[in-house]
């Protein structure tokens, strides 16, 4: 299937210089979004995933329904202020800005196998930032989901010490 058709470019957003990669497009089509999720369902399955942790916002919108088609649980990280129970806290920063996120410290049983998914790796600060938060709670992370990637930004690189799996890359 031809993903790249389905993602939407949308140029200086939210800042200039910014060329913004629409998921949304690829929500909207029942095909596209069933191919993505088998994709990484494929990939991981049989793996011993016990949770995804998946990525506030856009995260949780393939991280979720992958969650259930292995059988795992779902583990949020959000952004600061919006997890209730006690948490642990990572800054880091942003392709456009700084920002920071958060995990319930009861989320992950220790030992627990854990994959971190998300929308989009650009400079792998978040990503970095949440695989800190994974570790913090005793758990073992097991890798990286993507669906896009922009590989000039070498997020990659970052995040080198686990396997990174993306579906598409620019
Ligand atoms: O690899 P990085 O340079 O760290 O950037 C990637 C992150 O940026 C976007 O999230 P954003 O913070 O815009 O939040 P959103 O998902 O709530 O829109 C994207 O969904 C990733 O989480
Ligand atoms: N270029 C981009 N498009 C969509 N989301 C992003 N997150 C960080 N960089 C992005």
């Amino acid at each position: 299937m031809d993903l790249k058709a389905l993602i939407r470019e949308i140029p200086d957003f939210p800042k200039p210089g910014i060329l913004f990669r629409d998921i949304t497009t690829l929500l909207q089509s029942p095909e596209g979004l069933s191919f993505v999720i088998e994709q990484l369902v494929h990939r991981f399955d049989g793996q011993g995933i016990d949770y995804v942790a998946g990525i506030e916002s856009r995260g949780f919108l393939f991280g979720t329904p992958l969650a259930c088609r292995l059988s795992a649980g779902f583990v949020p990280v959000r952004k600061p202020g919006k997890l209730p129970a006690e948490v642990h806290s990572m800054s880091y920063d942003l392709e456009y800005g700084t920002d920071a996120l958060e995990i319930h410290q009861d989320a992950l049983r220790p030992q627990s196998r854990v994959l971190i998914v998300d929308d989009l790796l650009a400079t792998g600060g978040t990503a970095q930032a949440a695989a800190k938060l994974v570790q913090k709670t005793q758990a073992q992370l097991v890798g990286f989901a993507f669906i896009i990637e922009l590989e000039d930004l070498g997020g990659r690189q970052k995040l080198d010490s686990h396997p990174v799996m993306s579906l598409i890359q620019y």
